[in-house]
């Protein structure tokens, strides 16, 4: 039997945090002085691909049901991180998300108690044309979709199912729900970066946003080399050579992508350079699991459960104070570079990326 790692990270209890040092303020705040604003929240480990650079075959070993946060406390915490937090967005990831028969639910009991906040998704898109316009009326506001190739067997082969033509019906299916923009991520591989023209191409086509991904260290397969890793600056030569490229730089000072305007604009594409153009120090994130901890950075192992204080009856103040002690001792990033450097225990699947 082949042995499946999804990696147990040092789950502490909350009030273990330090915060002798912490001055008193209702948000985020960390040692470093960033504050997060932008809630990321895994709802699942389930996913219907296993993308080789973040998967291993088999898919990670199921959660059990009772330890997997349900709709209502996702709602609860959500609620607590923008009323006492200053959450301002709010994005749903996993897993896949829309392995949760429950997503509409969950969206919807946000969308009631977090009026104006906008409410994201990233999925594969697989099933994504059967939902879209349910997701839509429940308050979603935003979907990112994750494509790699557009060539089938090129897909099938890195997300080792045959589903290219389930995702692109997503994609459509988005657009035609009235998501805008709809933004496509994918991941920068030796394997992708042949066909990288050609699927910014078929982006600028279909009138959606293509961002390519540095590759990270966050496969559970271990096989992630820097050696082998495409850095931004190969795919900008490459993409130079087809199309007119003008930096245009990132949306807002903490978003992860910078853009460049493609062939004088107004479409861009853009870039996720989290390894050679590393954007910790402006990093405005905030993680909770699937199974309710609070995950400071992508690849910290140091968790702060909260599901064992929301079951054991805590207020929604003393949620709020257990969150802030677990962002003021958030590191100042993910250190790929150091020579010390350990991936996290757990895999992109079961962080949410
Ligand atoms: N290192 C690092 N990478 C991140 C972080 N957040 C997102 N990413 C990478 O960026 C990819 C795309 O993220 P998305 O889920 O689409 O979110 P986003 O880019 O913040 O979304 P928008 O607000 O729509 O631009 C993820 O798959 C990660 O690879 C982060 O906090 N740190
Ligand atoms: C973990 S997935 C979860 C949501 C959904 N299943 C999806 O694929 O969009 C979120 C994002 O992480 C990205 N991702 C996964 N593994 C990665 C890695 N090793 N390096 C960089 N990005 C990665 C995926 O491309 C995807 O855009
Ligand atoms: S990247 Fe998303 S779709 Fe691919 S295996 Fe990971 S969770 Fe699933
Ligand atoms: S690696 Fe950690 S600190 Fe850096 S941007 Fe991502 S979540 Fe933030």
């Amino acid at each position: 039997m082949t042995a499946v790692h999804v990696g147990i990270p040092v789950v502490r209890p909350a009030a273990a945090e330090d915060v002798s040092d912490r001055p008193d303020t209702p948000v985020l705040l960390d040692r470093f002085g960033r504050v997060a604003r932008d809630l990321r929240v895994s709802i699942t480990e389930k996913c219907s691909l296993r993308c080789t650079y973040c998967m291993p075959e088999e898919g990670l070993p199921a959660i059990p049901r009772e330890r997997l946060l349900s709709a209502e406390e996702i709602v609860r915490l959500v609620a607590v991180g923008v009323h006492h937090l200053g959450i301002r967005e709010v994005r749903f990831t996993g897993g896949e998300p829309l392995m949760r028969r429950d997503l509409e639910q969950i969206v919807a009991g946000c969308a009631r108690v977090v009026p104006g906040v906008p409410l994201a998704v990233t999925t594969n898109a697989v099933g994504l044309a059967h939902r879209a316009d349910a997701l839509a009326r429940a308050g979603l506001t935003r979907v990112n979709i994750s494509l790699d190739s557009v060539d089938r067997a090129r897909f099938a082969q890195l997300t080792r199912r045959d589903r290219l033509d389930s995702v692109l019906d997503g994609i459509r299916a988005a657009k035609a729900a009235g998501f805008a923009p709809v933004k496509v991520n994918a991941v920068l591989m030796p394997q992708t970066l042949d066909g990288a023209a050609d699927l910014l191409a078929w982006c600028l086509d279909e009138g959606v946003q293509l961002r390519f991904i540095e590759q990270m260290p966050l496969d559970a397969d271990h096989e992630w080399a820097r050696a082998n890793m495409v850095p931004a600056q190969r795919l900008l030569d490459l993409l130079s050579a087809r199309f007119a490229l003008t930096e245009v730089g990132r949306e807002d000072p903490s978003a992860p992508a910078e853009r460049w305007a493609v062939d004088g604009g107004p479409a861009t594409v853009g870039i996720i350079a989290s390894v050679t153009r590393s954007f910790c120090s402006d990093c405005d994130r905030t993680r909770l699991t699937s199974e309710g901890t609070v995950r400071s950075c992508l690849f910290s192992d140091r968790e702060t459960d909260l599901r064992a204080a929301l079951r054991g009856g805590a207020s929604d103040d003393e949620l709020a104070a257990l969150w802030r002690g677990a962002m003021w001792n958030k590191w100042a990033g993910h250190g790929i570079d150091a020579a010390d450097f350990t991936p996290p225990q757990r895999s992109m699947g079961a962080i949410g990326g």
